[in-house]
């Protein structure tokens, strides 16, 4: 039998509302139902981090034994495998695990589109049914982010992020748009599954990160045999026979845009130009929310049981990121729901992030840049990578650059970024420093083992103190 009320309804099962969901009822007999229009698993599981990160772990593999003495690659990358690597990582597109997870955990999981009608109550769309439901303590809005695409690509029914991942048919040649991460991710593994890719950046690339990480990203994918132009100008593009025929396969005949004057062709073109959080649809109105950003604060529209978590909450995009806000949004209407008050939260958390281009990029916290612009006193410390011998032997061609930001005033860590190979897995250990306020001159007792890749906080400090 189906309930129509719940304690928690979250509307959008991607990763931050799963987690929501689950801290929420977590240890208690609160009920609580996710409603999901799509996949339960959400963008990340089936058309971002997982697909990306399926297609992209082979290929840094394949060109680490290329550089790495005492290998013999013949072939690098195989497209059929890869591509089937892709599909066992997104499970096929089917969600019938996660859902196994929701009814494991006592989660109903309703499909359709949710729709906000009034205080606690959300209409569920479905095939042209409607079911309303109604929540006793909290609503939580989960509904992820959607690619943007600017007016001018707009007609052309280009491929977006959901394309790239998906990928079934290699284009010869593609343009990508943009140089944020899904861009320079993006074009990593075009290129190495054989396309000639050109990306046009009309700015800087990885342009919120200090510059030395765009510029050995550029490096990166040059050697990678990406025609990388920034600062581009791009006008006019046009398309014959636009077709959106389906996720990753050609969307219609060339593509033609001009680059500061010059007219650039090809077969297919990626649009990578920024996210917007999905708040079409949502019923905010019927709340009194006019302005969808006042989901980035607490109690939006004043209202005290409605929360947001994830892309949607105009914060930082990132999968982790939401599972953070989510469990602190599970934690806080569990105490509520048993009267107590909950754990103690910060406003001072590092947002941690690894870019898996190759090479790879890890930072968190602070940029010097950031620093500079708050008018904070920092000492910035930087260092090859390879100064610490492990990296060095991870593969013949590592290169790169460590940074540390250092407050001078009560000498602690505000932020680190890491360039070079397998840096993703070294940026925790910048972002517990910054969590735990650890000084330099703490850190200074942290022994790195010999000879990993972590010596290079040891590299980086004796320069910090001289040495
Ligand atoms: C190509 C790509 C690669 C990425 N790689 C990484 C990475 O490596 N690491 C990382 O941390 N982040 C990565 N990201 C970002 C990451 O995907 C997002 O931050 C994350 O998916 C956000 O999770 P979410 O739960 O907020 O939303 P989503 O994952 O977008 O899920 C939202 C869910 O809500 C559903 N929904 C929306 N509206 C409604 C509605 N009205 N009713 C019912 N259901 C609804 C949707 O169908 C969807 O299932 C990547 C993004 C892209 C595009
Ligand atoms: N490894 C990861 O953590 C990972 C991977 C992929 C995506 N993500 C997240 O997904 C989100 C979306 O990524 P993204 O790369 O799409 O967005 P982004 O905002 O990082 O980059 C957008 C890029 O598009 C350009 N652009 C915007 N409008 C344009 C226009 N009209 N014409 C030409 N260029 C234009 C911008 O200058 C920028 O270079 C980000 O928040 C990112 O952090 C994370």
């Amino acid at each position: 039998m189906t309930t129509d009320t719940y304690d928690v309804i979250v509307i959008g099962g991607g990763p931050a509302g799963e987690v929501a969901a689950q801290f929420a009822i977590a240890g208690s007999d609160r009920t609580a139902a996710i409603i999901e229009a799509e996949l339960l698993g959400g963008e990340c599981s089936y058309w971002a981090c997982m697909p990306s990160k399926a297609l992209l772990r082979p290929i840094e593999v394949a060109t680490t034994a290329r550089n790495l003495d005492g290998v013999d690659v013949a072939d690098g990358i195989d497209t059929a495998k890869l591509l089937a690597r892709r599909d066992t990582w997104t499970s096929n597109y089917s969600d019938a695990g996660q859902r196994k997870w929701a009814e494991g955990i006592d989660i109903d999981v309703i499909s359709g589109h949710g729709r906000i009608t009034g205080d606690k109550t959300v209409v569920v769309t479905n095939d042209g049914t409607e079911r309303t439901v109604t929540a006793r303590l909290a609503v939580v809005l989960g509904t992820g982010s959607t690619a943007t695409v600017p007016g001018p690509y707009a007609d052309l029914a280009p491929w977006t992020s959901r394309d790239a991942t998906g990928i079934r048919e290699v284009p010869e040649s593609i343009i990508v748009v943009g140089g944020g991460v899904v861009a320079c991710e993006s074009a990593t593994w075009l290129a190495a599954l054989g396309s000639t890719v050109t990306m046009l950046v009309r700015g800087k690339v990885l342009r919120t990160l200090d510059d030395f990480v765009g510029e050995a990203v550029i490096e990166g994918l040059t050697t990678a045999g990406v025609d990388v132009r920034t600062g581009v100008s791009i006008t006019s593009p046009t398309r014959e026979n636009a077709d959106d025929a389906g996720i990753g396969v050609s969307h219609g005949g060339p593509v033609t845009v001009t680059v500061d004057g010059e007219p650039l062709t090809a077969a297919e073109i990626l649009v990578a130009a920024g996210r917007k959080p999905a708040v079409d649809g949502l019923g905010l109105d019927a709340i009194g929310i006019d302005d969808p950003s006042q989901l980035s604060a607490s109690k939006p529209g004043g209202h005290d049981w409605l929360y947001a978590v994830g892309d949607v909450s105009y914060g930082p995009m990132l999968t982790h990121w939401g599972k953070y806000q989510a469990r602190l949004v599970g934690q806080r209407i569990s105490a509520a729901a048993q009267g107590r008050t909950p754990p103690p939260e910060r406003d001072d958390v590092p947002v941690p992030q690894a870019v898996f281009t190759d090479p790879q990029v890890g930072s968190t916290g602070l940029t010097a840049r950031e620093a500079d612009e708050k008018g904070l006193r920092t000492t910035v410390v930087t260092q090859p990578i390879t100064a610490a011998s492990g990296i060095g032997l991870l593969r013949d061609d590592a290169t790169g650059t460590a940074q540390l930001v250092i407050d001078d005033d009560d000498r602690t860590l505000l932020g680190a970024t890491f360039v070079g190979p397998e840096t993703g897995e070294l940026i925790h250990a910048a972002t517990i420093a910054i969590v735990g306020k650890v000084t330099v001159d703490d850190l200074w007792h942290a022994v790195p083992s010999y000879p990993t890749g972590s010596e290079i906080w040891l590299r980086l400090l004796e320069k910090y103190f001289g040495y």
